[in-house]
């Protein structure tokens, strides 16, 4: 048997949309071990709204390990214990994936390395900015290039922290992308280039003024803020009360303020917002974390 714990993510850190993504410490746990037929049990948050059927996305990301390795899959028996809430933006699709994939590799002996793991989570979940850094942890950048999946990892600087405000509602991330445009224009794509770049380069040298200026998004946000109430107000009062940037986690609905101080009035301020807007919801203060899936057991 097997045990792996995975953690959440945020993905898009505003600008980089499909690009970038990080890791933060809130955890589902895979329990997995061979079996004649699939039995699979849940416990903690979303217990009603995953299937325990072969439609269960942990179980098809293992079962497609198996078939990468040319090995028969009977059965499993699963238990996922489940901290990350389903369909609100931080992961939890990317973390099911990746649960399913590093412990069936697992359980069969690691048949494929990490850039093998990384390219097999990218291409079923779609796009590479939460199941990386939830596979690998910290904040991550990536792409396909010709042949392969291109990444790379940057530290989370110390003092970071993450606050996010979770509406109540679900919003699944089909839906969210639906709403996006096919075409978007010249003055938007250079606008998030280089907003993109200055996170990153802000982020890799710990600059926290120009990060303060530079988390804005021309791509997808604008395009969301129907679908989650208050989003642009609560992005522009969070600031006010010190927050460095304040975003869409993922595709929503939870937004995300990066703070280094300030947190009590960040997080006291995305509450009061929703609330304002008739949305309930649960703020969470969390961290970026550098470690990504890991077998415990
Ligand atoms: N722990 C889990 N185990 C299996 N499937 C899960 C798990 N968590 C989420 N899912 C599946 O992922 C879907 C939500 O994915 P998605 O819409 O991308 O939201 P999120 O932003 O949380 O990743 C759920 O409807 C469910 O089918
Ligand atoms: N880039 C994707 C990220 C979706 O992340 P999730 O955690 O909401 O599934 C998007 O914005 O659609």
């Amino acid at each position: 048997m097997v045990k792996v714990k995975v953690p959440a993510t945020t993905a898009n850190l505003g600008p980089g949309f499909d690009t970038m993504g990080m890791a933060l410490n809130m955890y589902n746990t895979v329990e997995m071990d061979f079996h004649h037929s699939l039995d699979i049990t849940i416990s903690g948050v979303g217990m009603n709204d995953i299937d325990t059927d072969e439609t269960n996305i942990v179980y098809q990301a293992a079962k497609m390990v198996f078939d990468k390795a040319g090995q028969e899959c009977k059965g499993l028996r699963m238990h996922l214990h489940n901290e990350i809430p389903v369909a609100r933006g931080l992961g939890s699709s990317a973390a099911a994936v990746v649960g399913g994939v590093v412990a069936a590799n697992n359980l069969l002996g690691s048949p494929l390395n990490e850039q093998q793991l990384a390219e097999l989570v990218t291409e079923i979940e779609g796009h590479p900015d939460n199941v990386l850094p939830a596979l690998i942890g910290g904040i991550v950048i990536a792409g396909w290039g010709k042949e392969h999946l291109l990444y790379h990892k940057i530290k989370p600087g110390a003092q970071l922290q993450a606050i996010v405000a979770i509406p109540e509602f679900f919003l699944a991330t089909k839906k969210a992308r639906e709403v996006l445009p096919t075409q978007v224009s010249f003055q938007d794509a250079l606008f998030n280039v280089n907003r993109a770049s200055l996170v990153v380069s802000s982020l890799l040298t710990e600059n926290y003024e120009l990060l303060s200026e530079v988390m804005e998004d021309r791509l997808h946000q604008p395009y969301r803020s129907d679908l989650i109430p208050g989003m642009n107000a609560l992005i522009e009062r969070t600031k006010q009360v010190g927050a460095i940037g304040v975003v869409l986690s993922g595709a929503g609905p939870t937004m995300l303020a990066l703070t280094i101080d300030n947190s009590d009035a960040v997080a006291a301020t995305m509450q009061q917002v929703f609330t304002e807007y008739g949305i309930r919801c649960t703020v969470r203060r969390l961290v970026p974390i550098m470690t990504g899936a890991e077998v415990v057991l």
